[in-house]
């Protein structure tokens, strides 16, 4: 294994790998994708739902741009992220297509409670 000169050397150079992957180990990071999704500096008006902001925009969603990253970036990223997008878009395209959509009465856009509340499914 390796070029070293004897087994004594060898064995050290395993020793410092284990070292190593034990640092590697015990460190988690984890990107706070949420936060660069609403960082001032990079986003105007960035609370609010402007889809339109992304029209003239380079930023996409493949890991090239660091300031939205919702599969990640880089090796790790969403290994089926089209398969991801395909099952949010082709619903919601069907669902508007087919049926006519209005809000309840007296319901005014703007005026829908946005709080934030922590779940994987949210009723209004
Ligand atoms: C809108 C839907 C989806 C979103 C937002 C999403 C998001 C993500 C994110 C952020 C990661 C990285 C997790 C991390 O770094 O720890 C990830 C990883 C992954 N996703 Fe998705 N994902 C979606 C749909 C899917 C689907 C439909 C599949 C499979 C059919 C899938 C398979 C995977 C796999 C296998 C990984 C791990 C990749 C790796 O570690 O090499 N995802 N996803």
């Amino acid at each position: 294994m390796g070029n070293f000169r004897n087994d004594k050397e060898s064995k050290n150079c395993e020793k410092a790998q284990d070292k190593v992957w034990e640092v590697f180990r015990r460190k988690r990071i984890i990107v706070n994708a949420w936060t660069l999704g609403i960082y001032p500096r990079y986003w105007t008006e960035p609370e609010s739902y402007i889809p339109k902001r992304f029209l003239d925009s380079f930023i996409d969603i493949k890991g090239n741009n660091f300031d939205f990253v919702p599969f990640s970036a880089g090796k790790r990223i969403c290994a089926r992220f089209p398969f991801g997008l395909i099952n949010i878009e082709h619903p919601l395209a069907f669902l508007l297509y087919h049926f006519d959509w209005k809000l309840p009465s007296g319901t005014e856009t703007g005026n829908s409670d946005m709080t934030e509340s922590f779940g994987a499914t949210l009723k209004r």
